[in-house]
């Protein structure tokens, strides 16, 4: 049998979570590096209007000088303006601060410039707030590519539980797709000898299954249940750490998803959304209680049917058949069941998303 595959781990160093601690954000980067004197933040414009004034004020307060950015999409052309414009500056740390696209954005950004970076999400929706995986518009490749992992994360429950529920919702879908991403994991190392981390596949997995085991407290969306979902999501940022890919956190469930971004657009749905149907339906595929996860998906507020999300059937079937093929090399259920038009389409509404 081969030795597993050499990558160096890089884990966040301090987490700091709780309601209000985005007054603590200053307080933080000082706790990192006792001679900061400056960082820029990348932002969204709605995130900097309800929490801009906050976040600032904790960095005054430790006395950090602070450039702000306001971006509105997650491409390599918004990267590359921010990286000529910040480029000059004797910046200690580059801050994400709001949802994925300004998290993602600033982490890319980070990994260019080759500066520490600190992770402060303002929406609990998707694992990416704690992992060295960045999803940007621009590269050669559909699906996440491999940045740095945050120095440390800033997650305020407060203010992810004024955040748009669909987005919590849509954490929940990420994190039951671990299901489904593990046991495709499981394949590709029984039928491909590929390398299988059980300690990172299990950690991926409990962060599903708290939420299985845990949906009908989810559901009312008070702090507590936020807290869950964040640390469930920080997690499995961590299992991925540990794999050394995404491999542990995205399998075919992801691969639906991305290629409904293929081929009906970047606004259908969010991330969590989509990979939680994808999940659906992939559980069907490796003989797993598909209706579990439907019907967890359905308490905590996710969407279980496409239409719910603008999706056509005929969106469904052309991303079942196509979804393999936007990553060949990541062996899933895809790879060994191929799906044709009929099969896609007898898939999807045997489980009802169609
Ligand atoms: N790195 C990774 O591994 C992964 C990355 N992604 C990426 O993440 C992005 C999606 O992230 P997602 O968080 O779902 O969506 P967005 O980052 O697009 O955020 C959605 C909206 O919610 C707003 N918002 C965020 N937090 C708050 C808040 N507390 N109060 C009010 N409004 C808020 C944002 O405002 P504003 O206008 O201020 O931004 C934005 O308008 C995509 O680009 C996707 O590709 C997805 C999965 C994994
Ligand atoms: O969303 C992710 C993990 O939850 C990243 O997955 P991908 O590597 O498939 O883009
Ligand atoms: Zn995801």
């Amino acid at each position: 049998m081969n030795s597993p595959p050499t990558h160096l781990m890089e884990l966040p160093r301090k987490i700091l979570i709780g309601g209000g601690v985005v007054s603590e954000v200053g307080s933080l980067v000082r706790s990192l590096d006792a001679s900061a004197t400056e960082v820029a933040i990348i932002t969204g414009a709605v995130v900097k209007a309800r929490a801009g004034r906050e976040c600032d004020s904790s960095l005054e307060k430790a006395l950090l000088k602070s450039s702000w950015y306001v971006v509105s999409d997650a491409s390599m052309d918004t990267v590359t303006r921010l990286q000529n414009k910040i480029a000059d500056k004797e910046l200690d740390f580059v801050i994400g601060f709001g949802g994925g696209r300004s998290v993602d954005v600033a982490k890319m950004t980070a990994f260019k410039i080759g500066k520490p970076f600190l992770s402060v999400p303002t929406s609990a929706s998707h694992d990416g707030i704690s992992s060295p995986f960045v999803s940007v518009r621009g590269t050669d490749k559909p699906h996440s590519v491999k940045a740095n992992t945050p120095i440390g994360v800033v997650a305020d429950t407060r203010l992810m539980s004024r955040a748009p529920p669909r987005l919590l919702a849509g954490g929940c879908g990420d994190l039951v797709a671990k299901i489904t991403a593990v046991k495709d994991w499981e394949l590709g190392r029984d039928e491909k000898g590929e390398y299988f981390g059980s300690y990172a596949a299990n950690l991926a997995y409990m962060s599903a299954k708290i939420i299985l085991d845990e949906s009908e407290k989810l559901k009312h969306k008070s702090q507590f249940s936020i807290r869950t979902i964040v640390e469930a999501l920080i997690s499995a940022g961590v299992a991925a750490c540990i794999a050394g890919s995404s491999r542990p956190c995205s399998g075919a469930e992801h691969l639906f998803s991305h290629a409904v971004e293929y081929v009906a657009g970047p606004s259908y749905g969010l991330h969590g959304e989509r990979v939680g149907l994808g999940t659906i339906m992939m559980a069907k595929l490796h003989g797993l209680d598909w209706e579990k996860i439907a019907a967890t998906l359905e308490k905590v507020g996710a969407p279980t049917k496409a239409k719910q999300i603008g999706l056509t059937d005929e969106h469904v079937v052309k991303a079942l058949t196509s979804a393999q093929s936007l990553r060949p090399d990541r062996y899933t259920i895809l790879s060994k069941i191929k799906l044709d038009e009929k099969s896609a389409h007898r898939l999807a509404k045997s489980t009802r998303v169609i």
